[in-house]
């Protein structure tokens, strides 16, 4: 068990070798062991240059940029140090062992701020969102980690929060004050609406909170079709590689081929699979389809792809290709017009020419948009999240029906939908999630 007074340090900006390394220092001797490296009193907030010694045999180490941060004017809260040296493997080693020697230990995955949170630095919706803005690989998803990174969802808990607080209020005054006669009636005027609207309110970042998930995990898309329909053709020409075989035999796709895109900002997962057919005995080709219609059904989006010469291909599709899907007609190099599927959209593209590409893409891209909504609004964007609004609406449900009989229960209820709201911040003891939060940080943050 290691103590949360420990001196950690860690190497914030990642293994390997590079122009700059930057190690940061925090807890109660950050400072004093920055200051005896650097032989020199460091200034709070300001950089110093510094040749940096062991100070066991004055040895030097490297030279660099010192910083110091008194605490609690700090990102943990704490005292902190910072030190900036050359990138190169063994300056890394051996400033490591220095510092070791000078009594730090090595921070765990998240250490720095989990600290920060303990210090009330930042709630626990800011810091899911600085473990998403370091994760981001997307334009989009920055955006969403940085917004909630600030606030947006902390902000909106706390309104909420308040909200609820507000509604308390007449159904204690009922409470503490039965007899009265009037008190019923202003319950049901200032409680009850307010419950009402709030349960609407969270309704509504429940079913919003998809899209928040999505963006975080990407969205993913299946491609489908028959045989030699073009879909291995299509993944490479989207993901800019050739990642799957083509090839004139059909069948030549069995595995699941997964490529990340971005699209507009967004992470994509795309999947190319096997073409689907009726009659085969091949049982490995069979397989194959079983696991390309098992992935199509739990994509967020499906693109059936089709040799636009064969009607009975599009035909196939029609059961697993829904009408918020993708309907694509390959090869339009070799027809010229395409047979009618109903009200489907339909696009028309050539692999070979390039032909309504741009098009598709364009769509597709915004279509991507759309599952993933607007990063820059506040909303839900992990499970644990639409958890704690799920048990809030299931707590104001109750309390809706009991607010004029039944004032001490209502009361109740409503006080158990603000512990729930409240997980989202942090600000009730969540000590069981904090572990699985904070271990999936990486090293030096
Ligand atoms: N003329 C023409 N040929 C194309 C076009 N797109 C793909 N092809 C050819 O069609 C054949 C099949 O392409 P693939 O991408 O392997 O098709 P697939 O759907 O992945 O096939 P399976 O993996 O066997 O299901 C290859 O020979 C491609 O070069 C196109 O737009 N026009
Ligand atoms: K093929
Ligand atoms: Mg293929």
């Amino acid at each position: 068990m290691t103590s949360n007074t420990d001196t950690i340090f860690a190497l914030s900006s990642g293994a390997g070798r590079a122009g700059v390394a930057v190690f940061r220092l925090s807890g109660s001797r950050a400072i004093v062991i920055a200051e005896t490296l650097a032989g020199k009193a460091i200034p709070t907030r300001q950089v110093v240059f510094a040749k940096l010694r062991d100070p066991d045999d004055r040895r030097e180490i490297d030279s660099g940029l010192v910083f110091t941060f008194e605490g609690p004017a700090s990102f943990s809260g704490e005292d902190m140090a910072e030190l900036q040296v050359h990138g190169s493997l063994a300056v890394i080693d051996d400033l490591s062992d220095v510092l070791i020697a000078q009594g730090a230990r090595p921070a765990e995955p998240g250490e720095f701020t989990r600290r920060a949170f303990s210090n009330g630095k930042l709630d626990l919706a800011q810091a899911e969102a600085l473990a998403d803005l370091i994760d981001a690989e997307t334009i989009q998803q920055k955006q969403q980690a940085l917004g909630q990174l600030g606030g947006r969802l902390s902000g909106l808990a706390e309104q909420w929060r308040a909200q609820l607080l507000a509604a308390l209020a007449p159904l204690e005054a009922a409470i503490d004050f039965p007899d009265e006669e009037d008190i019923p009636e202003q319950i049901e005027a200032r409680s009850a609406p307010v419950i009402a609207a709030l349960i609407e309110t969270l309704e509504v970042f429940a079913r919003g909170a998809e899209q928040g998930r999505r963006l975080r995990h990407g969205v993913s898309i299946v491609l489908l079709g028959p045989p030699n329909a073009g879909k291995s053709s299509l993944l490479n020409w989207l993901a800019g590689s050739e990642a799957a075989i083509v090839s004139d035999t059909p069948g030549t796709t069995r595995d699941l081929i997964e490529v990340r895109l971005d699209l507009g900002g967004v992470p994509v997962s795309l999947v190319d699979t096997a073409g689907l057919r009726e009659l085969t005995d091949d049982e490995i080709e069979q397989e194959g389809m079983r696991r390309a219609r098992d992935r199509a059904a739990t994509a967020d989006l499906r693109v059936g792809l089709f040799d636009g010469r064969d009607g009975d291909g599009s035909a196939m599709l029609s059961d697993t290709i829904g009408s918020d899907d993708f309907l694509v007609a390959n090869k339009a190099d070799l027809f010229d017009s395409l047979p009618k599927i109903g009200e489907q959209q339909m696009f028309s593209i050539s692999l070979k020419t390039g032909a309504g590409t741009d098009l598709l893409l364009e769509a597709l891209t915004r279509r991507v948009r759309e599952l993933t909504g607007q990063a820059d609004e506040p909303r839900l964007t992990r499970l644990r999240h639409v958890h704690a609004v799920n048990g809030a609406i299931d707590a104001l449900s109750r309390a809706v029906t009991q607010t004029g009989e039944m004032p001490e229960l209502a009361a109740e209820d409503v006080r158990m939908a603000i512990r729930q709201l409240d997980q989202i911040t942090g600000r009730i003891d969540v000590e069981e999630v904090l572990g699985e939060i904070f271990s999936s940080f990486c090293i030096g943050k």
